[in-house]
């Protein structure tokens, strides 16, 4: 084979590699990931954006733990699995969707090859999408309150109560996401508490100690949130949405950012202190180091470059920090 014919080889192989990572992560729902999709089903299933489940599934897991009433019985792991399949797949599937569907006019402009704009998927179809989500996911919320024998329909409570938070997030007249501070506590509170409160309620008493304690932690989930707001601070500008990196300006903003994520997660190790689990709050202020250390090495000195760079060095010691709580919460029998 001659030289011309190894790098034509290997150029076409690069194609395919770089066309076939395009198309997974047009699956999963991440941004720019630009490839001509026919298949229904794939673009049912690119609306419902399968790589925001992860934090759900993850805070489910937290509320099991810190019910303390999760044991590895064949039926509590299929009750655990019933949950998550909630949180994900239903309840961020019918969101994800639905912001597409009110987004619309917007990514015509920024991301014309998503489904709704490109036009390979109708209004309708989505409509009916958003529905079956929907309510697939109110009735199993219902099935899983019957299946772990509650009076109060707590987990029913939590999925009409996050839909609705859903739907105001991404709904016409209030819009959260467009006001900086509304819309990402949303998002934190829906990355940290609303899930918890599910995987707790299933295994165990909800009760406003754990309530609280997540909505309180759900701020370190705004500073998260604000992380992602960075990239988009051009268009937000011209549009005149209110993201605090347009409030506040770059590097404000990221101050406000990371003080959130930090303290936040600092009055969660006080609090466990506060009741006497002094090892688990000792592991939550340790994973907090390395959180300031890649504030410090990458976001602070550049948040527009690096906030990806950041998340992805950061957030496992955030996500470890939760499910360190959990223990603790767990242990303690809050
Ligand atoms: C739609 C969401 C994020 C996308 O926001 P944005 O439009 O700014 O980003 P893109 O430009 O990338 O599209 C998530 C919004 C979450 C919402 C506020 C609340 C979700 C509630 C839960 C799904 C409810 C879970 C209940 C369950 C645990 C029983």
């Amino acid at each position: 084979m001659s030289n011309d014919d190894t790098a034509a080889n290997s150029t076409s192989s690069r194609r395919r590699r770089r066309g076939s990572s395009a198309q997974t992560r047009q699956m999963l729902g991440m941004k720019g990931a630009e490839t001509k999709e026919t298949n229904i089903w794939k673009i049912r299933l690119q609306l419902m954006k399968p790589i925001t489940w992860i934090p759900l599934i993850w805070g489910v897991l937290c509320g099991a733990v810190s019910s303390g009433g999760f044991t590895w019985s064949v039926e509590n792991v299929l009750m655990a699995a019933a949950c998550m399949l909630l949180s994900g797949p239903l309840m961020v599937g019918y969101t994800q969707t639905m912001n597409d569907y009110y987004d619309a006019e917007i990514d015509a402009i920024n991301e014309p090859y998503r489904p709704i704009p490109s036009g390979a998927i109708s209004t309708d179809q989505v409509e009916a999408q958003i529905w079956i989500l929907l309510l697939s996911g109110v009735f199993l919320a219902y099935g899983l309150d019957i299946w772990a024998g509650h009076e109060v329909k707590v987990i029913t409570m939590i999925a009409v109560f996050g839909s609705y938070i859903s739907y105001i997030y991404s709904a016409p007249p209030l819009k959260l996401k467009q006001n900086g501070w509304l819309g990402n506590y949303a998002l934190g509170a829906s990355y940290i508490a609303f899930p918890w409160w599910a995987g707790h309620a299933l295994f165990g008493q909800m009760n406003w100690t754990i309530a609280i304690l997540t909505l309180f932690y759900s701020l370190s989930g705004l500073g998260i949130a604000i992380v992602n707001d960075f990239k988009s601070v051009e268009g937000d500008t011209k549009l005149g949405l209110k993201s605090l990196p347009v409030m506040f300006g770059i590097g404000t903003a990221a101050w406000i950012c990371v003080l959130m994520i930090d303290v936040f997660q600092a009055g969660v190790a006080a609090y466990l202190i506060s009741i006497h689990e002094n090892f688990y709050a000792t592991i939550l202020l340790l994973f907090v180091i390395p959180q300031i250390t890649f504030q410090d090495m990458y976001f602070l000195r550049n948040p527009l470059e690096n906030d990806v760079k950041y998340q992805a060095s950061a957030q496992p010691f955030l996500v470890l920090g939760m499910l360190v709580t959990a223990m603790a919460l767990g242990h303690a029998g809050v």
